[in-house]
């Protein structure tokens, strides 16, 4: 099915917020060959040597690992806090003009500073591009560290006190945790979220990578250990009736990444994921990029992609819409902005979509 040019133009116009994206997955491929020569770094052997050979190497994962290996080389580019600038920046700019308005952007420092770059290099340089996105582009944004599972957990812990300084300076509002997801089970994390807790200021928001590849088991260690309020993917969630109840009875957002599971073969075909049963079940979730640049596509992509799978009415649109504001960590008159621009975009199609 294809989505007709007024769906298309209302999706495009739709206010969105983006809760699921990683600032180093929206490395493409020009910038990432133009960063290796501007800082002189050699890349492996056997990588790729051209943007057409490293794209046609993006359509072809066999699943989050293969592709993992390939982002933590892809991030070795970035060098100097002007090249984590022009990364942020680019993605903003481009996610801003697909009706971005809210963005809650991952980053994973220990991809930076395993390699000897300085925690202010990478802060400073997506800052950078943060603020001046608020300022130029008039969108609100906030930065969540991700933790990888793979490193030992004293790494993770380390860096958590590394990093505290720029939680208490209001730079960093959140916690994450990605990477490989079989065989790191979320109770792993545990201390490293109780370290958080205990001394990253109240609010900061506590999610995590679960339910990707793994089975509703992760997702259901990451509710009772890390007592996160939210699950990034997650959509085997739909496996277990009683995790489902309560994600729903607790407001506890899924950040879907239809495109990612698609090119991570997690699903067979967008079609596979659990949209229908989300919207009836009363579990909120979002639509996210993840890593747009190696997945094929940015926000307006994913919410495309789904359309074009479920044929989705403008009123499934607009509680998607409605509940990636509530989910989101922003202020109410941030929150009563985003309700009022989405009543506004729903108004102008209503008639024209019935
Ligand atoms: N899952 C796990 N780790 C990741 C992902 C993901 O979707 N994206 C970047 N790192
Ligand atoms: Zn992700």
């Amino acid at each position: 099915m294809t989505v007709d040019s007024t769906m298309e133009s209302f999706l495009r116009e739709l206010p969105k917020c983006e809760h699921h994206v990683h600032l180093e997955g929206t490395l493409e491929p020009e910038l990432l060959f133009k960063l290796a020569s501007r800082n002189n770094v050699k890349l492996p052997k056997g990588y790729p040597k051209t943007v057409e050979e490293l794209s046609y190497r993006y359509e072809h994962f066999k699943d989050l690992q293969d592709f993992l290996d390939l982002y933590y080389v892809g991030m070795s580019v970035l060098q100097k806090e002007q090249d984590f600038e022009d990364l942020a920046w680019e993605y903003l700019n481009r996610a801003h003009s697909e009706g971005l308005e809210h963005v809650e952007c991952f980053f994973d420092p220990q991809g930076h500073t395993e390699r000897g770059i300085g925690m202010d290099v990478v802060i400073h340089g997506f800052r950078n591009a943060l603020t001046r996105a608020e300022k130029e582009l008039g969108i609100s944004t906030k930065l969540i560290m991700c933790l990888l599972k793979h490193l030992p957990v004293a790494n993770s812990l380390q860096t958590m006190k590394d990093f505290k300084p720029y939680y208490q300076k209001g730079w960093i509002h959140g916690l994450g945790l990605d990477s490989t997801e079989i065989g790191n089970l979320p109770e792993k994390f545990t201390e490293c979220y109780k370290y958080g807790r205990e001394n990253y200021p109240e609010g900061s928001l506590y999610t995590s990578h679960a339910g990707e590849e793994g089975g509703p088991e992760y997702v259901e260690q990451a509710l009772k250990y890390l007592k996160v309020s939210r699950i990034d993917h997650g959509i085997h969630s739909v496996e277990d009736p009683v995790i489902m109840k309560t994600l729903a009875e607790r407001d506890i957002l899924l950040t879907v990444c239809p495109l990612s599971n698609k090119r991570l073969q997690v699903v067979d075909d967008v079609s596979e994921e659990p949209i229908r049963e989300l919207l009836e079940s009363g579990v909120p979730f979002s639509i996210n990029s993840d890593d747009p640049a190696y997945f094929g596509g940015y926000i307006l992509d994913n919410y495309l992609a789904v359309q074009n799978a479920f044929n989705l009415s403008v009123e499934n649109w607009i509680t998607i819409a409605r509940n990636s504001v509530r989910c989101s960590v922003i202020d109410d008159s941030r929150k009563k902005d985003l309700y009022t621009m989405i009543d506004k975009c729903f108004h102008k199609y209503e008639a024209l979509l019935d």
